[in-house]
């Protein structure tokens, strides 16, 4: 079954938690496979930081003919977040006020921002329950913040290597990554490709977080006698770099890194614990081993504050970009937890009795 892209286009101006606004609001999205007559089918995507609307094709292994989420089934959506480089109003697009880009004007957006906008559209598709929302990294902030402003709107709800509170490291990685824009001369300026070159070194230094230690002793090994330019992991990073280049702005990953640094689902709302609490979809929460930078610790404490929450594990080369890559390993996970579900087992109860310590330090 084809993917289909559409634009939704709000001309109403849309307030911003941290004091902007909007004049209008664009969102572009990708749906698979139709709502059906008793709108209890809808299985909502939130894409992760530099991911697109189309999840046909980032996240084949999950979605698809035959796959866990079948548009033959399902009716997938998956809205291109606020800020972003694929359709959606972002920091090229015209501001409608002036006529022009928004480049360095354009303002800082939150998670709870992205959740309001995806608000208007849900309303617009005529869903009034989605059956399951899922999303990893920034797609997984998305996805809880979202059950927590709606907490009768998600029915099943998966968390995938995030977090209800940007920790200081990752807010640390991402203001590195910032500083390697703004040291980019071309920053300054107003124009498309303005720190393009900083934002190389920032993707370069983001995927060592996405990665580990044993990613890359595996895929970019020394070669026996080499050593200056040859060296494999100094390609590595440059390619990755000159790749993101190729698909992204960083006036984008500048904002969306600020996104991601925004996430604390406790503000505001008498604190993190209790704003977990107040969550009642049923949700499965899965952490990657190997995440540097999303570490266990932080979806433990997820599944331990959601009521009823799972907790699964997978173990992956690739860190934190796991996510993206073992649909495997995460479709065995999603399958035995919705079989848990039928069968009305929560394994979880004495396993948190176990980790207490560990959650009493992560969260002092
Ligand atoms: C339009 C769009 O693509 S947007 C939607 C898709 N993107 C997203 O959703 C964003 C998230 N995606 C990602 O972050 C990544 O694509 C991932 C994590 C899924 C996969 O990362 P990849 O970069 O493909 O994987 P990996 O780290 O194995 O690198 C492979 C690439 O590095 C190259 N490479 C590997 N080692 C080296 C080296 N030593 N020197 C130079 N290049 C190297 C490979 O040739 C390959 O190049 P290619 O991508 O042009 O084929
Ligand atoms: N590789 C991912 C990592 C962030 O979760 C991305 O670029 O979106």
């Amino acid at each position: 079954m084809q993917a289909e892209f559409h634009h939704f286009h709000s001309s109403f101006s849309f307030d911003l938690e941290m004091g902007g606004v909007l004049p209008s609001v664009q969102l572009a999205y990708e749906t698979m496979g139709k709502l059906n007559a008793q709108k209890d089918n809808v299985v909502w995507i939130c894409h992760a930081f530099t991911g697109s609307h189309e999840v046909s094709d980032w996240w084949q292994g999950l979605v698809g003919s035959g796959k866990l989420f079948n548009p033959e089934n399902h009716f997938i959506v998956c809205c291109n977040i606020l800020g972003s480089h694929y359709g959606s109003t972002g920091p090229l697009s015209t501001n409608p006020l002036t006529g022009q880009p928004y480049y360095h004007t354009f303002p800082n957006v939150t998670i709870r921002d992205v959740v309001n906008s995806f608000e208007l559209l849900r309303k617009d598709l005529g869903i009034d329950r989605i059956k399951t929302c899922i999303g990893g990294s920034l797609g997984g902030q998305q996805a809880l913040e979202w059950s927590i402003i709606q907490p009768d709107l998600i029915e099943n709800l998966i968390l995938i290597a995030t977090n209800a509170v940007h920790s200081p490291w990752g807010i640390a990685f991402n203001e590195s990554q910032r500083m390697s824009i703004e040291v980019d001369p071309t920053w300054k300026e107003s124009q498309p490709k303005a720190g393009i070159e900083g934002m190389k070194a920032a993707r370069a230094t983001a995927l060592i977080s996405y990665r580990n230690y044993e990613t890359y002793q595996i895929t970019q090994a020394r070669q026996e006698n080499t050593t200056g330019e040859s060296l494999r992991a100094i390609s590595y990073q440059r390619y990755q770099g000159e790749k993101l280049a190729g698909r992204f702005n960083a006036y984008s990953y500048y904002i969306l890194s600020k996104m991601m640094d925004s996430q604390d689902v406790g503000r505001n709302r008498g604190g993190v614990i209790k704003a977990l609490k107040s969550v009642k979809s049923k949700t499965l929460v899965i952490g990657i081993k190997s995440d540097a930078l999303f570490p266990i610790v932080e979806q433990e404490y997820l599944a331990k504050h959601i009521p009823g929450a799972s907790f699964q594990v997978i173990d992956s080369l690739y860190g934190h970009d796991g996510f993206l890559i073992e649909s495997g390993l995460m479709t065995k996970a999603i399958r035995l937890w919705q079989k848990l579900l039928r069968l009305e087992v929560n394994p979880m109860a004495d396993f948190f009795k176990e980790l207490e310590i560990r959650h009493i330090s992560y969260a002092s």
